[in-house]
């Protein structure tokens, strides 16, 4: 007869290999926890970098070197939507250089971003995060440059008090990174960090913009010149180049405003700028000085290119009657004073030079004005 099995107790073997699997599992619940905190450290060093930067290209720059590294992704790319193309246009007149920001893409709308929305009130909607796999048909223009293998994606909403201004998109070769079940919190709180940093910078940029240009014409302003000319002159002295300044001024403006009244001369003020501008390089920068009075700043002209460019723009202002929203034409004349800094000695201050090379070009207009109007002159030193 066998004997019934009464004790509770595992053989001691068992026990040993239960140990053994818990001393393992215990192990490997360290490891992870140590990623864990090692994945929280790096991502709240990222917070404050990301919440550090002072500009735009900065903040974009710290987020494409960055981010890919502490989450080991293959791709990050950003996509901002920009109805208007305003941001993109800020932005390189404030000379920031796309070419080096492949991964960062420009969507005129909400649908462009890849969402899964409603047809109907796409602006009201918040967007969950998307994870699935990548497929080229649809996620290619997230990631324009997707590396060899990318095989699960997350498109991931950046949100601003529930309006969306773009996606985080994160791409990874290994399939299981982003799935459909896999929660988002994580991600959320990234994008939503990113968020505002984005909006934050942007609108400082604008900000930056909106003090140095003329709200009349949308051309630089006294304030941009001034800055833009020191940097300029010392440029000029290190690179060995010269420049040369430019003061135009509408012939009988008061006249035009006494007979096609204010707004009429306002139109006038905005189509003599861009009638300026169409002659110049982009290197060059042109500004209201106030009233009728514009002035350019060119790089790496000497006064008699200068005075090639003034002739040019003289003719182009004079070419064809302007007209007004109101219906009427205008005949429009102007007198342009233009002066170059020669090489300039090293040892002055590059304050004094810029206001000089002003004077000089004011002088020249001067003369201009008092020769008959409508005509260029080169300042000549006495
Ligand atoms: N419409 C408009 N007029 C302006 C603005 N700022 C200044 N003005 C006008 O520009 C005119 C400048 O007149 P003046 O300085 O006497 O010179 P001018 O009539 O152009 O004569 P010359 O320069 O000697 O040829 C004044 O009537 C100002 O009121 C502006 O932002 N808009």
């Amino acid at each position: 007869m066998r004997q019934q099995v009464t004790g509770i107790q595992p053989p001691q073997t068992d026990l040993a290999a239960e140990n053994q699997a818990l001393r393992a599992r215990l192990a490997y619940l360290l490891e992870q926890a140590e990623r864990n905190h090692s994945i929280m450290t790096r991502h709240q060093a990222f917070d404050l970098e990301i919440v550090g930067a002072s500009n735009f290209p900065e903040l974009v720059s710290t987020i494409f070197r960055t981010l890919p590294v502490i989450s080991e992704l293959e791709s990050v790319t950003l996509t901002l939507i920009d109805e208007d193309a305003d941001i993109h246009t800020v932005m390189e007149k404030l000379g920031v250089d796309f070419a080096q920001f492949p991964d960062l893409l420009f969507a005129e709308s909400i649908d462009e971003l890849g969402f899964e929305l409603e047809p109907r009130n796409l602006a009201a909607q918040a967007p969950r995060p998307l994870l699935c796999m990548y497929e080229a048909a649809r996620h290619a223009r997230h990631f324009p440059q997707a590396p060899q293998g990318l095989q699960s994606v997350a498109l991931v909403p950046l949100l601003r008090n529930k309006r969306i201004i773009g996606s985080l998109n994160l791409g990874s070769v290994d399939p299981t990174r982003f799935t459909p079940s896999l929660g988002t919190d994580f991600i959320e709180h990234m994008a939503s960090i990113i968020a505002i940093c984005l909006e934050n910078v942007i609108s400082n940029e604008m900000l930056k913009y909106i003090g140095l240009t003329d709200s009349l014409t949308g051309v630089y302003n006294r304030r941009y010149i001034d800055r833009r000319l020191l940097e300029e002159i010392a440029r000029a002295r290190r690179q060995n180049y010269q420049i040369s300044f430019m003061y135009i001024d509408i012939d009988h403006f008061k006249r035009v405003n006494d007979t096609v009244g204010h707004q009429g001369g306002d139109d006038v003020l905005r189509e003599v700028a861009a009638r300026i501008k169409a002659e110049l390089r982009l290197s060059d920068a042109l500004a209201r000085f106030g009233g009728e009075e514009f002035v350019v700043l060119l790089i790496d002209a000497d006064l008699e290119s200068a005075a090639f460019v003034a002739e040019r723009i003289r003719a182009g202002v004079a070419a064809s009657l302007i007209e007004l929203a109101q219906g009427l034409q205008v005949s429009i004349t102007a007198s342009i004073g233009v002066a170059s800094l020669g090489q300039p000695e090293q040892d002055r201050p590059a304050e004094q030079v810029a206001l000089e090379l002003i004077a000089h070009a004011d002088e020249a207009l001067y003369q201009a004005k008092e020769g008959g109007r409508n005509r260029v002159i080169r300042y000549q030193p006495h």
